[in-house]
Parts: structure tokens; C-alpha cells; sequence
């Protein structure tokens, strides 16, 4: 069976019914606390203690004690079977406290009576109204089952022996109960004995606020099929009616033994249908605890899922129980907010189905053929995988290989480069030890320069007094000089006339040795001394200075001028060597700088040359990272692809495989029921307690749609056999 979504999603439609007051209640003083508006939708709670303020609550619709049951089946639940004839899922079903009224609402208080009659004697006269209406093209089939969660345990209650039904689950079916018995009808009447039957099997108990409480959750599930003779589509709409068994408080209810054991698990699985209401309605999508009780997985579908559902809550409308009604209220408020998504569901005819089966068998030829390609394709996708994971692995291997090595030569570097930067640092601290010394020296050399500067300017000045000497020397040499000179020329004459007084003399006398010898040797000493002096003033005027300076006799000046040359000389001795040490620290520096220049060269040009592998080293690293990264997400990419295809391959042998076994139990179905038709005691051997009551019960039974015509040329004969079905099942209730 397939749905089709033809609609969108719909709310639970919440609806509340307040029963009217019962005996006890009427005896109580401050009897109501509800008050419902005029429109019907919200009621409010007035709370009997003034410590609770009061509260409002809004509904579908609210129905109040003087609703009749007709208005409830109207408003609350037409709606519904009015979906389920056009293929949709639905669920009505009640809640509330025991004894609020579920049972009224939902079955009624006289079955046989249209007035008293409630939801399900309805819902089954509006589903064969429906037929009977319908075109004529239409041909229904309509089956029942009925069955009780009591005690936590799934009661067929067409079949009592079937005491612990199953809950599977699968794709094509959803949730259902193994075994459980599901009868054909072909008329209201069969199925309304069928209701009253399971009905009364119910398990039914008495406690202290109700004769005839239902001690189970009770559902009534009919499934109508309708198939268009025309165009042979079949749409299948699934109805569940169910009447919850009421929670309690045990302390009013007075539950003891088997009552209270009833009452735990009664109220334990209505907790937990509040658990996966409230998880519903606040969202959650993601975890629902439908599994935690069997009651929330029969109504799986019904809440959250493929149903239009109802939901009427039942409450007193007594103070008395004030509590017990809000928390009601409550809930239904809560399932108010619940969304589901009911879709048409269409079942294929046999027609169809033969066409379906040939495309089936076509589909999984199809399929096989896919599959076989598909495990090749897997098989050479694993094989090159097997290749490339091999291939990733040696790649990175190698890649890790290399990332080592580079990571080796890098730290050796790296150690160089400590290395050369710790020697570069001790020819800084060397540099630096010079730099301060020859930053010593600059200071020494300018105070030098300073001292010589201050002897220079005294040197200056005594230049000066010197020049005043000598010009005042000059001057004086100069009158040394010329009267020198004049002394001279007169010695010189008084030679001369000494020579031509003795010419004269020997030219008297006639004999040169007039002259005495002691005149001779005297005058030969004053020529000399008088030729030494002109050669001394020609060729040594210094010495003469000397001599001067001696005859001038100004001892202390010459003291004084010796002391300051000494001085002088020596300064300037100190200057020059000096000079001569500064020369050598500059060359000193000069060269230490070269070399310092050089060496810091070096260290930058290896820095900067390291720094550089470095940088290529690092991307180099990274585009290693990126590439192993890549290649990962490639690997990742290639192995996601592989678990896909493997799950899609896995999802295809799923579905063909559960193809395969749909068709195969079709098949065998189909078989058995031409088997069982040809067997004349069928009916009797099948239907045991039943099998008066419907006959044919396992047959499916063809209902044609149609006008009124051919409904009452029907009527008469299914009136008929009613009253014989009525007879026979008197006769057999006697019987038993
Ligand atoms: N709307 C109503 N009008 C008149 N009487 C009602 C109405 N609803 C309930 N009652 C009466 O109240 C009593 C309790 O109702 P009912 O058995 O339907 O309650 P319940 O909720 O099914 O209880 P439990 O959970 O114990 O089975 C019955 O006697 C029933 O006839």
C-alpha cells in the first residue's frame, strides 16, 4: 500500500465533554466549578480553594452536560470518517478520569437506541451510509477487528483465546498485531453485532465511582477499501475508535487487589501517552517514547503520524473531582498542539496488481541487474580504493619521511644559527667593549685637544714675546752690526796704514825686519780675530744671537725661555704620542670594524639565508599538511561514496527482498482462500463463536456503491438475512 500526500498537516482537534453530575457529586456542597462561554470553545475553571487562581481552556469545540449525542458525533468525529472513506487514516478516541463518560461518549449508553447511541454505532452507520451512496463504480470491501490493552496485554476480543497478541511493525504494513482477527462485513448490521460482541467480552469492573468501569483500553478498528471498477485504483481508509480505560486516583477509587492492579498499569500507560503527548506537542520530533507502553505504539500513527485524529476529553463537572479535570483539561490542551500529517492510502487492485507484479518482477530484474553492476562497480570501487589507500599510505609515508628529514636539517640549522648568533653577540659585546674604549679615548683625545689648545694659545703669546725679542735682537743687531762694521773698516785701515807704515818703514830703512817681531805677531792676531769675526757675522749671526743673548745678560727670561722650550717639547712629544695612539686605536677600530662589519654580514646574509629555508621549509610543511589533508577528505570522501552505495545496495536487496516475500504471500494468500472456498465446512471451522454471527466472515465480500436503486432491490435481502443472523446467534447465545 502507498500514501499519497494529498493534504498538508493537520492538529489533533481537541473536543471536551462535561457529563452532567452524578448522584454523589449532587450530594456535595459547592457542586460546579466550570463555567463554559457562549461560543463554546473555552471553559473556565473556577478552583474551589482560593489559593488557585482560576484558569481558561480552549477547545475545538466543548460539549456540556444537556449535548446530545448526536451533536458530539456531529461536531466531534463525522469529520473524521468522513476522511477515512476517502482513504485517509483515522482515530477517535477518549480520555478522562473513570467514570467521566468515556464509554457514554464513545459507545453510548443503549447501542440499539439512534438517540442513546454514541461515536461508534455512528461512525458505522455513517460508513455504510456512505457505500450505499456512492457511485456505483465504486466496490468496497470493509473489515473489523476489536481487541483490549488490558494488563499490559493485547486481547483479540473477536477470538478471547488470543490472550497476548504481538506487536510488529514493518514497511508495508506499519504497526499490527499478529494473528489478530479481522473479519469481512458487507453490511452495518453485521458490524454493529460485531461492536456489541467485543463490547461486551470487554473487561469490565467495579469500584466506588463506577458500576461498570472499563478496567482496558478498548479499540475498534474498521478498514474500508474502496476500489473504482473504472480505473481500478484502491484506496484504503483505516479507522480506530477507542475508548481508554480511566485513570484514578486509587485513594477515592477504593482499588484494592486485582482493581489496584488494574488501576497501576491503567494509569502507568495513560502516563506515558501524556509523555509522548507532551513530547509531541512541545516538537520533539526527534524522540518520541511511543515504544515505552503498547498503548502509545498502537497509536503511533494516530498521534504525530498518517491519521486525522479526534481526541474528546471527558470531565465531571464537579468541584469533587476539580483536580482530576484540570489535569484532563490539561492534556487536551497539550494534544491540541500535536500535528499530523494523514495521507491517502492507495492500494493496488488484482488487476493492478498483476500489472504491479509484471512490473515488480520487471523492477527487481532490473534491480538484480543493477545490483550485479553495482557489486562489480563496488568491487572494482573497493579495489581501487584498496590501490589509493595503499597509494595515500606510501604517499604520506613518504611525505612523512620527508617531513622528518626537513624537520632534521631545520633544527640543525637552527643550531647553527644559535651558534652564530651567540658569536654574533660576543663580537657585539666586543664591539661594544671597544666602542666604550675608544669612546674613552674620543673624551681623553678632546681633553688632550682642549690642554692643547690653552699651550697653543700660551705658545701663542710667548710667540709673540718672542717676536718683540727678536725684532728688538734685530734691531739691535742690526747697530751691533753696522758699528761692527765700522770697527771693522777701521781695523781694516788701521791695517792697511799699518802695512804702508811699514812699507813705509822698510822703504826708509830699507829692511823689512825693521818691524819688530813682537809688532808682527800682534797684528797678525788681530787680523785674524778680526777675519774670524767677519766670517762669524757673515756665515753664524746665531751664534753671535747666543753670544748677545749672553752678553745681554737677562738670565731669567733665557731661564725662563729654555724651561718653556723643554716644556714645549715635551708636550709636544706627549701630544705626538698621543696623536700616535689615537692613530692606532682608530686603525684598531677601523679594522675591527671592517672585520666586525664583515662578520655581522655574514651572520645577517646566513640569518636571512635561514630564514629563508625556513619560510620554505614552513610552506613547504604546509603544503605537505594541505596536501595529506586533502588527500584525507578525498579518502573520507571515497569511503562515505562507498558506505553509501553499500547502504543503497543494502536498501535495494531490502526492498526487493521484502518485494519478493510481499509477493510471495500474496500469492500464497490468494491460494489459501481458493483453497479454503473450495473446502464446504470452512466457515464452522474458522469461525468458532462467530461464525453464526457473520457469515463468510474471512471472505472478503464485495459491497457495491450505488444509488438507492440498487439499495433497496439490497435492502430487503440483507434485512433478511439479518433477522435469520439474529436467530441464529439467539439460538446459539442458548446454545452456549
Ligand atoms: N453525557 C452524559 N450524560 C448522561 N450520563 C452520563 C454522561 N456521561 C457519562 N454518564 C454516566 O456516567 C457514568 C460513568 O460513565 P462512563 O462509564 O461512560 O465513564 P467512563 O469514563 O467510561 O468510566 P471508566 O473509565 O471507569 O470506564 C455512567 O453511569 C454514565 O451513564
Amino acid at each position: 500500500m502507498q500514501s499519497v500526500d494529498q493534504s498538508s498537516s493537520t492538529n489533533v482537534q481537541v473536543f471536551c465533554r462535561f457529563r452532567p453530575l452524578d448522584d454523589h457529586e449532587r450530594s456535595l456542597p459547592n457542586q460546579r466549578f466550570i463555567e463554559i462561554l457562549p461560543n463554546s470553545k473555552s471553559v473556565i475553571v473556577h478552583p474551589n480553594k482560593e489559593s488557585r487562581e482560576d484558569a481558561q481552556f480552549y477547545f475545538d469545540y466543548i460539549f456540556d452536560e444537556f449535548s446530545s449525542q448526536q451533536l458530539v458525533y456531529d461536531k466531534g468525529a463525522r469529520s473524521v470518517i468522513e476522511a477515512v472513506m476517502q482513504g485517509f487514516n483515522g482515530t477517535v478516541f477518549a480520555y478522562g478520569q473513570t467514570s467521566s463518560g468515556k464509554t457514554y461518549t464513545m459507545f453510548g449508553p443503549n447501542l440499539d437506541d439512534p438517540e442513546a447511541m454514541g461515536i461508534i454505532p455512528h461512525m458505522i452507520t455513517t460508513v455504510f451510509y456512505n457505500i450505499e451512496n456512492s457511485d456505483p463504480t465504486n466496490e468496497y470491501t470493509v473489515k473489523v477487528c476489536c481487541f483490549e490493552l488490558y494488563l499490559e496485554k493485547i486481547r483479540d476480543l473477536f477470538d478471547t483465546s488470543k490472550e497476548n497478541l504481538k506487536i510488529r511493525e514493518d514497511k508495508m504494513r506499519g504497526v499490527y498485531l499478529e494473528g489478530l482477527t479481522e473479519i469481512y462485513v458487507s453490511t452495518g448490521e453485521e458490524v454493529h453485532e460485531l461492536m456489541k460482541y467485543g463490547h461486551q467480552t470487554r473487561a469490565v469492573g467495579a469500584h466506588r465511582m463506577n458500576n461498570e468501569s472499563s478496567r482496558s483500553h478498548l479499540i475498534f478498528s474498521i478498514a474500508v477499501s474502496q476500489t473504482s471498477t473504472e480505473d481500478f485504483t484502491t484506496k484504503v481508509g483505516k479507522l480506530h475508535l477507542i475508548d481508554l480505560a480511566g485513570s484514578e486516583k486509587v485513594d477515592k477509587t477504593g482499588a484494592e487487589g486485582t482493581r489496584l492492579e488494574e488501576a497501576k498499569k491503567i494509569n502507568k500507560s495513560l502516563t506515558i501517552l501524556g509523555q509522548v503527548i507532551t513530547a509531541l506537542s512541545e516538537g520533539k520530533r526527534g524522540y518520541i517514547p511511543y515504544r515505552d507502553s503498547k498503548l502509545t505504539r498502537i497509536l503511533q500513527d494516530s498521534l504525530g503520524g498518517n491519521s486525522r485524529t479526534s481526541l474528546i476529553i471527558t470531565c465531571s463537572p464537579s468541584s469533587w473531582n476539580e483536580l482530576e479535570t484540570i489535569s484532563s483539561l490539561r492534556f487536551g490542551m497539550r494534544a491540541k498542539m500535536i500535528k499530523n500529517t494523514p495521507k491517502v492510502n492507495i492500494e493496488s487492485t488484482v488487476g493492478e496488481l498483476k500489472l504491479l507484479l509484471a512490473a515488480a518482477k520487471e523492477e527487481i530484474h532490473q534491480k538484480n541487474k543493477k545490483i550485479k553492476r553495482l557489486e562489480n562497480n563496488q568491487s572494482q570501487l573497493e579495489e581501487s580504493m584498496s590501490m589509493m589507500d595503499f597509494e595515500i599510505d606510501k604517499k604520506y609515508e613518504d611525505v612523512i619521511k620527508e617531513l622528518e628529514e626537513t624537520r632534521a636539517r631545520l633544527s640543525l640549522e637552527i643550531s647553527k644559527n644559535s651558534k652564530l648568533n651567540s658569536e654574533l653577540s660576543q663580537v657585539q659585546n666586543n664591539y661594544d667593549d671597544l666602542k666604550s674604549q675608544f669612546d674613552a679615548l674620543l673624551a681623553q683625545s678632546k681633553l688632550i685637544d682642549e690642554e692643547f689648545q690653552s699651550v697653543e694659545e700660551i705658545l701663542k703669546v710667548k710667540e709673540e714675546q718672542i717676536e718683540q725679542l727678536t725684532a728688538f735682537k734685530n734691531s739691535y743687531e742690526n747697530g751691533f752690526t753696522t758699528a761692527n762694521d765700522a770697527k771693522l773698516k777701521l781695523e781694516q785701515v788701521i791695517i792697511e796704514k799699518d802695512l804702508e807704515i811699514e812699507l813705509l818703514r822698510r822703504k826708509l830703512k830699507l829692511s823689512p825686519t825693521a818691524f819688530s817681531e813682537e809688532d808682527k805677531v800682534r797684528q797678525e792676531q788681530k787680523r785674524k780675530e778680526a777675519q774670524e769675526k767677519a766670517i762669524i757675522s757673515k756665515y753664524a749671526p746665531s751664534l753671535l744671537d747666543l753670544s748677545m743673548d749672553s752678553q745681554i745678560g737677562d738670565e731669567n727670561w733665557r731661564l725662563e725661555k729654555k724651561n718653556l722650550i723643554e716644556n714645549l717639547k715635551l708636550r709636544i712629544k706627549q701630544i705626538i704620542d698621543l696623536e700616535i695612539a689615537l692613530d692606532d686605536s682608530k686603525n684598531d677600530y677601523n679594522s675591527l670594524e671592517n672585520s666586525m662589519n664583515l662578520d655581522a654580514k655574514e651572520a645577517k646574509r646566513r640569518n636571512d639565508h635561514l630564514q629563508r629555508s625556513l619560510e620554505q621549509l614552513t610552506l613547504m610543511y604546509h603544503q605537505l599538511v594541505n596536501q595529506n589533508s586533502a588527500l584525507s577528505v578525498e579518502k573520507q570522501i571515497l569511503e562515505k561514496k562507498s558506505t553509501r552505495l553499500s547502504e543503497k545496495l543494502k536498501l535495494i536487496e531490502t526492498s526487493s527482498a521484502a518485494l519478493k516475500g510481499e509477493l510471495k504471500r500474496a500469492k500464497e494468500e490468494i491460494d489459501q482462500l481458493k483453497e479454503e472456498l473450495n473446502q464446504p465446512n470452512y466457515l464452522k471451522n474458522t469461525m468458532g463463536a462467530l461464525a453464526p454471527l457473520i457469515p463468510n466472515s474471512r471472505i472478503k465480500k464485495r459491497i457495491r456503491g450505488g444509488g438507492n436503486q440498487q439499495l433497496l432491490a439490497t435492502f430487503a435481502v440483507q434485512a433478511k438475512t439479518y433477522s435469520n443472523l439474529r436467530n441464529s446467534f439467539n439460538q446459539f447465545e442458548v446454545g452456549k
